[in-house]
């Protein structure tokens, strides 16, 4: 479970609060639509949960640790264990085939080489499992992945985001460089492998067409709106 109380964060030199959240549930498994203006605050919140960000004001708990009580090596570490993340530009090697890319969701983690080893014998055994299992071929993964298209290369990003069975899926607009089609067609696969590990996913788009593929949708206010 993810639980937020009584956040507030101020970027330096910004007269007035980026975010304001009173409270805010996401209970395990549950599949959310993050959404709001540019400038809300999406990719701030997202930056707090995933303890990149270090908490100002009021509590982060993810999973029931409070993010507050952590140092910032500790906060890297837990990321490393239990957060896949997805992020717009997918932050991929582009020099990596991937196969590698992918197995590199577990380089920082021993928690997840165990639980991807466990799976199917070695981790880049469960790589090959989920980048097929995402829509990739086999002819594609020992290729560089700037040879792929931007729809692969969002599988690979994916796949390296669930490999050892992370308990909390963090994406942020990594659909706007797709087709409405492929969007949807995205979405349900990610889901398909949300549900095979219970993986709790927040997923921030300014598409708001998806949202009703979601169980929730969280909206966040303009950032004037907040500080009225
Ligand atoms: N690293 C930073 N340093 C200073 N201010 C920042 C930083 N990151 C974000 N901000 C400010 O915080 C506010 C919210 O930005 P954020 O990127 O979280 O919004 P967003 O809702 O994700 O926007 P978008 O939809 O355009 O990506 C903006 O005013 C932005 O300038």
């Amino acid at each position: 479970m993810i639980e937020i109380s009584d956040l507030i964060y101020t970027w330096q030199n910004h007269a007035h609060p980026t975010l304001q959240i009173k409270h805010l549930q996401v209970n395990d498994g549950e599949k959310v639509f993050l959404h709001g203006p540019s400038g809300s605050g999406k990719s701030t919140l997202l930056g707090l949960l995933t303890g990149t960000t270090p908490i100002q004001h009021g509590s982060v708990s993810v999973l029931g640790q409070s993010l507050a009580k952590l140092s910032g090596t500790k906060r890297d570490r837990f990321r490393a264990d239990h957060i896949g993340t997805i992020f717009q530009n997918f932050n991929l090697l582009p020099y990596l085939s991937p196969l590698e890319n992918v197995t590199l969701g577990c380089e920082f983690s021993p928690r997840r080489t165990k639980r991807a080893c466990d799976e199917r014998g070695q981790v880049v055994a469960q790589a090959h499992y989920l980048l097929n299992a995402l829509g990739l071929d086999d002819n594609l993964l020992s290729r560089s992945v700037s040879e792929l298209s931007i729809g692969q290369q969002q599988r690979v990003a994916a796949a390296r985001a669930f490999i050892g069975q992370p308990e909390v899926i963090i994406a942020d607009e990594p659909t706007s460089a797709l087709d409405a089609d492929t969007r949807e067609a995205f979405i349900a696969t990610l889901f398909g492998q949300a549900e095979k590990y219970q993986a709790t996913v927040i997923f921030v788009s300014h598409d708001n067409s998806l949202s009703h593929l979601f169980d929730r949708k969280i909206s966040l206010p303009s950032i004037n709106e907040a500080s009225q």
